[in-house]
Order: C-alpha cells, then structure tokens, then sequence
C-alpha cells in the first residue's frame, strides 16, 4: 500500500500515474477519506485497468492521505456458500465485476436440471430418470449465464416452483458427481468466484477464500418476497425458504454447511455495498503487490 499526502489535485494525480508507470497490476485501488471522493476522475489517471475508488475501507485512517493499492488477477479462487436468500448471487455478480474475475453460479445448473424435469412431467423421486434429464444436457455459460443445450433459460429457472425442485434433485449422488464434475473443469485455472451449498466444503476444498453467507430465514424471505418474480406471499415465501433450508442442510451428499475455513458473514443489518466491501477487504488483504 503506498501513502501519498495529499496536497492539491493535479499534485495527487500526478504522484499516482507517476507510481504506477511500468507497474504490473490488473486492478488500482484508490482509497480515500470520504470527503475527498469526489475529486477523482477516471480519466485523469493514465492506466486503462480497472479503477475501485473507496471512502469507506479506510474509515479508521480519515486523515488526509490518499492510500493506493495495486492489485493483482492471478489465478485464485473465492467461494461464497449459504443459504437461499442470504445474497450470494448478487455478491458475487458485484464482485466479479470489481476484481474482473469469472463468476460461476452453481445454482443455476441445479435449477435449470429442475426446470427440464418439471417440463418433462419427469418423477423427481426418481433418481434414474432425472439422470437420464441430465445426459441428455450440454451446459455451457456465456457471460456468467448459463445456456442448456444452446437455450439461455434466464427468469424460467426462477421460480418458487423450480426453486423446491432444484433442492430436490440437487439431493442425488449421481446428480452432483455430474454436475460438480463440470464445475471444477470450469473453476480450473482461472481467477474466479463461484456461489453454491458446497462450493468451500466440496466443489473447492483448496480454495483461497471462502465465506459463508448468512441471513435470518425472516430477513431472507422478505428479500425474496421484494423481488417480486412471482405472486407467492410472504408467508409462503418464509415455508418455502424453512423447507429448503432443512432439505439443503440435512441432506446425505455434500450438504449446506460452513467451511471450517470460511469467514462467516450475517447479513441481516449489512446491506449489500457493505458485505461486498467487508469480502473485498479480505480478499485484497492477501493480494496486494
Ligand atoms: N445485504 C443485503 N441487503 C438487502 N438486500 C439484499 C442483501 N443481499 C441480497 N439482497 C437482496 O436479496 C435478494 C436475494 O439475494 P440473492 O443474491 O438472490 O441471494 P442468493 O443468491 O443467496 O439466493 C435479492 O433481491 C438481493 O437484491
Ligand atoms: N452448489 C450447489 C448449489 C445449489 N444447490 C441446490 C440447493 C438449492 O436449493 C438449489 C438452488 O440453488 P440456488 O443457489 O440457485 O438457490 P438460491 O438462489 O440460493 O435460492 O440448488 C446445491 O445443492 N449445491
């Protein structure tokens, strides 16, 4: 982390592009006591990698320093587990775009599973036909969105209905072998960031970062329930999120359960720029050049 006193601005943008010229890094991190947050301008720092300006990671230093940080995209992965509701998703999203990673939603391969089962009348207490659903599937993603056998499935894979069905199918051995198969090829060799039950536990034992994501079932149910996607109730939106959350902890096969390695984060009084920053944080705490 490099100090730089401030003095005036053009005096500040010229000590930053004079401290970054011929430096290797894919990420400058520019952090700043809050009142001075509104000076910066992208376009006066001569890089054209990614710039995250902060006034809140250094609220402890709210002196006049502006702080620097180069950050680099090496392979490394962060895994984000917890249960439905607790903001994994839209985390993630904000945090692969941020650090230019990949993000890899390993929900929606079990929801898009689901969804052809339910399309197909297929016996979802039948483990033989729901693998037979599955090997008859090309999975692919495409910015970060997954596409089955050329369909991009988007909001379909949304609903409460697909939502109880992915929990169900998501119960079978032969299901996950396949599917977290996939995702490790996917995850090899890539900075990336990858969301799910078992992502820290299973899919990624060796991961760099893990976090478990959490929320109170009441707290998690009203998110749902803002959202809107369809016109179920909030309190049957709070049964369903209790049912999955006992059928994804309780189950045999890599169940929902914290990563002894991973930081715990309760979300209920954070909101999402805050657990965003507090997971970016630890992760560049071990990241900086
Ligand atoms: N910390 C938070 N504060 C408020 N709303 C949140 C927070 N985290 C997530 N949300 C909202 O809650 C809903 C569920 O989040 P989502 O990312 O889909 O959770 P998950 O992927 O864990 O199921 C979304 O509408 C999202 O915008
Ligand atoms: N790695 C994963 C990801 C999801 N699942 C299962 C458990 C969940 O009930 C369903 C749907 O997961 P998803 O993460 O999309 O669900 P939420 O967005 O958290 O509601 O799939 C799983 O078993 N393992």
């Amino acid at each position: 982390m490099k100090k730089i006193k401030y003095e005036n601005e053009s005096k500040l943008y010229d000590d930053i592009n004079e401290y970054i010229k011929d430096k290797n890094f894919d990420i400058l991190l520019i952090s700043t006591p809050r009142v001075m947050k509104e000076i910066f301008d992208d376009r006066l720092i001569k890089t054209n990698k990614n710039i995250l300006i902060s006034s809140r990671m250094l609220r402890k230093n709210d002196d006049d320093n502006v702080y620097i940080e180069l950050i680099n995209n090496d392979v490394y992965s962060v895994t984000v587990d917890g249960p439905s509701g607790s903001g994994k998703s839209t985390v993630c999203k904000l945090i692969s775009n941020i650090l230019n990673i990949e993000y890899l939603d390993t929900g929606s391969m079990y929801r898009s599973l689901a969804y052809f089962c339910l399309k197909e009348n297929i016996n979802l207490e039948d483990e033989e036909e729901v693998m037979h659903v599955l090997n008859n599937f090309e999975i692919t993603f495409e910015s970060s969105k997954i596409k089955v056998n050329g369909e991009f499935l988007r909001d379909k894979i949304r609903t409460n209905d697909v939502s109880m069905a992915a929990s169900k199918v998501s119960t079978y051995y032969s299901v996950r072998e396949r599917l977290v198969e996939i995702q490790r090829q996917i995850a090899s060799n890539k900075a990336i960031i990858i969301d799910g039950r078992d992502a820290g536990t299973n899919i990624l034992k060796n991961a760099d970062y893990k976090f478990y994501l959490d929320a109170s079932p009441e707290v998690r149910a009203k998110r749902r329930f803002n959202e809107q996607k369809d016109d179920s109730s909030y309190e049957t939106i709070l049964k369903d999120i209790k049912l999955r959350d006992e059928q994804d902890k309780n189950r045999k096969y890599a169940p929902l359960k914290r990563a002894e390695d991973a930081v715990y984060i309760n979300s209920d009084d954070m909101n999402i720029d805050e657990v965003v920053e507090k997971i970016i944080e630890i992760i560049r705490g071990r990241n900086v050049l």
